[in-house]
């Protein structure tokens, strides 16, 4: 896949973290992760629980100490094995899971928390700009118990933003929200971010959020980075399985390699990208769900219907192929088949990852 060069010139990035590995106790959680975030970027990090996210961010945020690498604020080194500046002093804000907001502050009181040294006029004319960015300039009387969820959280991210801080930090910011209002204010809170031209590290498992959110992202498993890229090339071209399990649906599946560069599966034949195999090599395949197709094809197999669950527009159908594997497919829902019908199905591609184990 063709990727765009990158220009010789080096900036100095606003957040380098370098190696970086963390431990607790004897249990290693981050191992030799590194990347960098550009001022005014905005990255999600993004990986299934345990993976080490909140780890990774509480050393950034200077809660967490590091075993070995460094972190990196404009240059300055705020964690290494030998330096750990306090978290008090590394002007990064962060807005919790949670809100953490003071119950007995008004949401103005919130807001202003964080900017009590500034003058009188200063703070309030900076409280007043938060809350109106926020939509909650109604609401500055009211104390956080009398909000709903989405608008608490709108009060922590307007605190955390108020004495501008070189680098916000979110970890899980949506989580406890249903998932319309996730989507609306993942967007939302990039909107702020952007206005406020202050980058930021979100903590997310929800791929949707990450992809909505973020310029960058980071893929995390098992502790380690898997990908520091931007969304769309991490969609559609992941550094390996684990990175195309964690951002998309879909089904693994095994091929081998014919003679005619193409790939023998389960569901039918696909082309082989590249030419670094030979015939009879054992591959493993991921099958996104919308790489699947229902209907008449040269190519099709036949399915049985095992199973079906309805998303509205779209029905997410299991599949039992002739060779045993079972599959599942989200299509439309215009295609409308019960347990036990069987339907002709193709590949229209596939990812494909070095040799099977
Ligand atoms: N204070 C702690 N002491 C010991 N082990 C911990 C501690 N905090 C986390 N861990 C372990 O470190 C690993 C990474 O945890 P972490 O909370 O960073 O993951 P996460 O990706 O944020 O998970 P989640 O999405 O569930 O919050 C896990 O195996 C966890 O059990």
């Amino acid at each position: 896949m063709l990727r765009k060069e990158t220009t010789a010139k080096s900036v100095q990035p606003l957040l380098s973290v370098n190696n970086l590995q963390c431990c607790y106790g004897e249990q290693v959680v981050i191992e030799s992760v590194s990347f960098a975030l550009q001022a005014g970027e905005i990255a999600c990090l993004l990986g299934p629980s345990g993976c080490g996210k909140t780890t990774l961010l509480h050393t950034i945020a200077g809660f967490q100490p590091v075993t070995a690498g460094d972190i990196q604020l404009s240059g300055e080194v705020i964690s290494s094995p030998e330096i750990q500046i306090p978290a008090e002093q590394r002007k990064i804000g962060v807005v919790f899971q949670d809100y953490a907001l003071f119950p007995h502050l008004t949401v103005e009181q919130n807001v202003a928390f964080g900017i009590k040294s500034l003058p009188k006029g200063e703070r309030e004319s900076r409280t007043l700009a938060l809350l109106q960015l926020v939509r909650l300039q109604e609401f500055g009387q009211q104390y956080p118990h009398r909000l709903s969820g989405g608008q608490q959280q709108r009060v922590a991210l307007a605190r955390a933003l108020a004495p501008r801080p070189k680098l916000l930090l979110l970890d899980e910011p949506f989580s406890n929200l249903d998932t319309e209002l996730r989507r609306n204010l993942a967007a939302e809170v990039r909107h702020i971010l952007r206005e406020e031209k202050i980058p930021a590290l979100i903590v997310t498992h929800d791929r949707n959020e990450a992809f909505i959110a973020g310029d960058k992202l980071g893929v995390l498993s098992q502790g380690q980075l898997q990908q520091w890229d931007n969304p769309q090339d991490t969609y559609q071209a992941p550094n390996n399985l684990a990175v195309a399990r964690i951002v998309s649906e879909g089904n693994i599946l095994s091929g081998t390699v014919m003679d005619n560069d193409l790939i023998k599966t389960p569901l039918g034949e696909v082309k082989l990208p590249t030419a670094t195999c030979t015939t009879g090599d054992k591959l493993q395949l991921f099958v996104r769900s919308e790489d699947i197709t229902a209907g008449e094809h040269p190519g099709a197999v036949i399915a049985q219907v095992v199973g079906k669950s309805f998303l509205g527009n779209q029905v997410n159908y299991r599949f039992l192929l002739a060779e045993g594997e079972t599959i599942e497919a989200t299509l439309n829902a215009d295609i409308q088949a019960a347990p036990g019908d069987k339907l002709p199905l193709h590949l229209s591609s596939a990812l494909v990852f070095g040799q099977a184990g």
